[in-house]
């Protein structure tokens, strides 16, 4: 059974340190953005590859800072990604942020991570995250691509229709709640 509990973060009001600049830390920047266009990160690697410098290029809040890995970077950070080359490193990493309490991922490496990054689709105000328990990345990119191509565009008008007519409602919470219940039943409805 999968444990984890999902959350849904605004990273653009915490502070993520991401250390490594290569293909992994790439992809790991890649998805956070994709996500989250106005992630705040601080980006460490002793060289950052040219498509790193690309994604980070696009963004106006990825700070890179061309330098080895040093503690002094944990400071004033909520999360912590490791993705360097050097497997002393990424563990130095995890257990100097594992003392400050800061929630790491180690990329790669489930059993050092706090948190796994998922697959993710975003559909205007709909957002869904996927976890195979750090059992099949494969699968949840695969999962991740079958509801992006089968869930409609259109699913946030209806988001956007039922806040608009939540908020014509009179009465108490409850009745409101039987209300957008009510309302909402043929979503679910087998047949
Ligand atoms: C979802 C996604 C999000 C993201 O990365 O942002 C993600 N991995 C993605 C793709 C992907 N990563 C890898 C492959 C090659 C397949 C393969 O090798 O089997 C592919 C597929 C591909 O690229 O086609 C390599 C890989 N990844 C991990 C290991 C270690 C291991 O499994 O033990 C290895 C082997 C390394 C090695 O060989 O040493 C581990 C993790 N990868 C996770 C997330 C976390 C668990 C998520 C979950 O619960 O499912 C976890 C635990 C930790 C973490 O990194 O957070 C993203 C899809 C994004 C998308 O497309 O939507
Ligand atoms: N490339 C892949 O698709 C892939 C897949 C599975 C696993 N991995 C593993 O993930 C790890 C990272 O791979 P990669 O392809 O991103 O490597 P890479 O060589 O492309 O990038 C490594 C990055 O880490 C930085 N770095 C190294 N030591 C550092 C330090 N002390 N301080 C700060 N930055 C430092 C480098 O400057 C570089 O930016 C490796 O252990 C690799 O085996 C990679």
């Amino acid at each position: 059974m999968n444990q984890l509990y999902p959350i849904f973060l605004k990273v653009h009001e915490l502070n993520v340190l991401l250390v490594g600049g290569g293909n992994v830390g790439t992809e790991k920047l890649e998805f956070l953005l994709k996500s989250s266009p106005r992630a705040q990160v601080t980006a460490v690697a002793k060289a950052f590859s040219p498509s790193f410098l690309e994604v980070a290029g696009r963004s106006e809040t990825v700070t890179m800072i061309e330098d080895a890995y040093d503690e002094k970077y944990l400071g004033g950070k909520h999360i912590v990604i490791a993705a360097t080359d050097d497997k002393a490193v990424n563990r130095q990493i995890r257990d100097e942020a594992k003392e400050r309490f800061l929630l790491v991922n180690v990329a790669d490496t489930p059993d050092l991570c706090d948190f796994y990054l998922g697959g993710i689709v975003t559909k205007g105000n709909l957002k869904i995250a996927i976890s195979t328990n750090g059992k099949s990345p494969t699968t949840a990119k695969r999962l991740r691509q079958l509801l992006e191509d089968v869930l409609p565009e259109e699913i946030d008008d209806l988001l956007q229709n039922l806040h608009a007519y939540r908020d014509t409602l009179k009465g108490d919470f409850e009745q409101k709640v039987k209300a957008m219940n009510e309302l909402t039943e043929g979503l679910v409805r087998k047949g």
